[in-house]
């Protein structure tokens, strides 16, 4: 079966504050999204990728590639103005009738290639997938009179990506107005009426979000090549 992997990076990293957005940052020699594409590469190079990146960041990409002598094959498309909006410009590019499409932030340079697979075996089994993870730690629901209730963690999860579907299914899913909760891809499927099935994701998948998962970035590089 075809299989796309939407790599999401059209956002300016507000949080992160940093002069050139999160994305194009370097960790261990390398800006973040060339990781990010590697992982899927390496995985399956016939996996079909596509990068979406704000339109005004397409030459900086570029010259980012020649400098880095990065030579993994990827299509470039525009971003939108909202992380919805990305990802349908790039459900838009894949003119495949079906298959199997991962969609992930380009932020998110940690992901396992065992968590990839196992979202393409299970959306091709339930129609989607969705990497979570348990929380470690408690946690406590807020109210508007200031006060804090105790909550079961054992019913929450911690929603990560790749987010893997079924291509028609999650094309015919965007074709809807954008709404304010929709935060991820799950809720947009899960508009349509349908569920979403969850995989294990790993822990070290964090989303490079604000300076400190910079340090720890470098942190889990470190630990991989044994330093
Ligand atoms: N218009 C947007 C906004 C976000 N994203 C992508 O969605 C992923 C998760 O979003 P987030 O971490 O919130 O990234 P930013 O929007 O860049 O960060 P911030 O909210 O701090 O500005 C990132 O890979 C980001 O580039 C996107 O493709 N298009
Ligand atoms: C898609 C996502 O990364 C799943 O955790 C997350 O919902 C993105 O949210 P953000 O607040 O826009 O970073």
């Amino acid at each position: 079966m075809n299989r796309a992997a939407i790599i999401v990076a059209g956002g300016r990293g507000a949080r992160m504050g940093s002069p050139i957005p999160k994305q194009y940052l370097e960790i261990g020699g390398k800006p973040v999204l060339m990781w990010t594409l590697e992982v899927f590469y390496q995985l399956d190079p016939s996996i079909k990728l596509v990068l979406v990146i704000p339109e005004v960041d397409f030459s900086f990409w570029q010259e980012l590639c020649q400098q880095f002598g990065f030579t993994v094959p990827h299509e470039v498309v525009a971003g939108g103005m909202s992380r919805f909006q990305s990802v349908k410009n790039g459900l838009n590019s894949i003119s495949w009738k079906d298959g199997l499409v991962a969609i992930h932030d380009g932020v998110r340079p940690f992901v396992s290639p065992e968590v990839i697979s196992l979202g393409y075996d299970k959306a091709a089994e339930y129609g989607s997938a969705i990497a979570v993870t348990p929380l470690k730690d408690s946690i406590r629901k807020l109210t508007d009179e200031n006060k804090s209730f105790y909550q079961e963690r054992q019913y929450f999860r911690l929603v990560q990506t790749p987010q893997t579907f079924d291509l028609k299914m999650i094309k015919q899913a965007f074709d809807v107005t954008e709404l304010h909760h929709f935060t991820d891809d799950a809720t947009v499927f899960e508009h349509q009426g349908r569920q979403v099935y969850l995989i294990a994701g790993n822990y070290e998948n964090i989303k490079i979000t604000t300076p400190e998962d910079m340090e720890y970035a470098q942190f889990l590089l470190h630990r991989r090549k044994g330093d």
